[in-house]
């Protein structure tokens, strides 16, 4: 059985979700795993000497427990998929399929254990500003109290991506500016030649 991790990171609102869907809704035999459903409960998550909540760092999410559940996939994807509805019961084993998971979220190739099990990285960025005006109209729980964005995530944004790309250099960075169907042809078509280098190996 093959498998192919498909990294989708980027800074917020940058359009990684909307990016996962698309490709997921694309491609037979995937499925997405969020970051952002791993978020500890907010009484967990400690205030910084600004008063704000720290939730831009690997500290505030279960990391542990988002590779348990990659690597419960890398296991045995098919029935992975069966189990949670996404292929039918009764579906017959090809052996030249491949299975792709999408990993998506704002701080994935930063958590090592995670970055070593992904195959293809994108990474979606979009201006300050186009970043601000999405971040305020998307409401999170808690929500952002004021002065979040310039005080706490753009700063935190900055110093994740620094800390990653010293650490990890094959990303394909994308322009999360342009329309989402010109996103989504970029990468599923990159995707596309991986699965097929893929499906050549004996
Ligand atoms: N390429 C794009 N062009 C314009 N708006 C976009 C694009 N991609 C996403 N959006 C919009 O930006 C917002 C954040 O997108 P989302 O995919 O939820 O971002 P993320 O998962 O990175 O936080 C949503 O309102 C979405 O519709
Ligand atoms: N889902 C949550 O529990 C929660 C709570 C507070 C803030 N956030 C924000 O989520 C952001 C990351 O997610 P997105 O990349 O989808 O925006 C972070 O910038 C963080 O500040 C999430």
């Amino acid at each position: 059985m093959k498998t192919l991790v498909v990294g989708v990171g980027g800074v917020t609102n940058g359009g990684k979700s909307t990016l996962s869907q698309l490709l997921h809704q694309k491609l037979h035999n995937s499925c997405i795993i969020p970051q952002d459903s791993y978020f500890k409960d907010d009484c967990f998550v400690p205030v910084d000497s600004n008063g704000f909540k720290q939730y831009d760092t690997l500290d505030a999410l279960h990391m542990d427990k988002m590779l348990i559940e990659v690597q419960s996939w890398r296991r045995d994807p098919r029935s992975y998929l069966r189990q949670r509805g996404l292929i039918p019961k009764d579906s017959p084993a090809d052996d030249k399929e491949v299975y792709v998971l999408i990993v998506e979220g704002f701080l994935i190739f930063n958590y090592r254990p995670l970055n070593e099990l992904i195959d293809r990285r994108y990474f979606l960025e979009i201006s300050y500003d186009v970043c601000k005006k999405r971040r305020s109209s998307r409401v999170y729980s808690p929500p952002d109290p004021p002065g979040y964005f310039d005080g706490y995530v753009w700063p935190m944004y900055l110093k994740n991506r620094e800390e990653m790309k010293s650490s990890t250099s094959e990303i394909v960075y994308l322009d999360g500016l342009k329309p989402k169907d010109e996103v989504l042809d970029v990468v599923y078509g990159d995707v596309c030649q991986a699965i097929e280098r893929l499906q050549g190996q004996s």
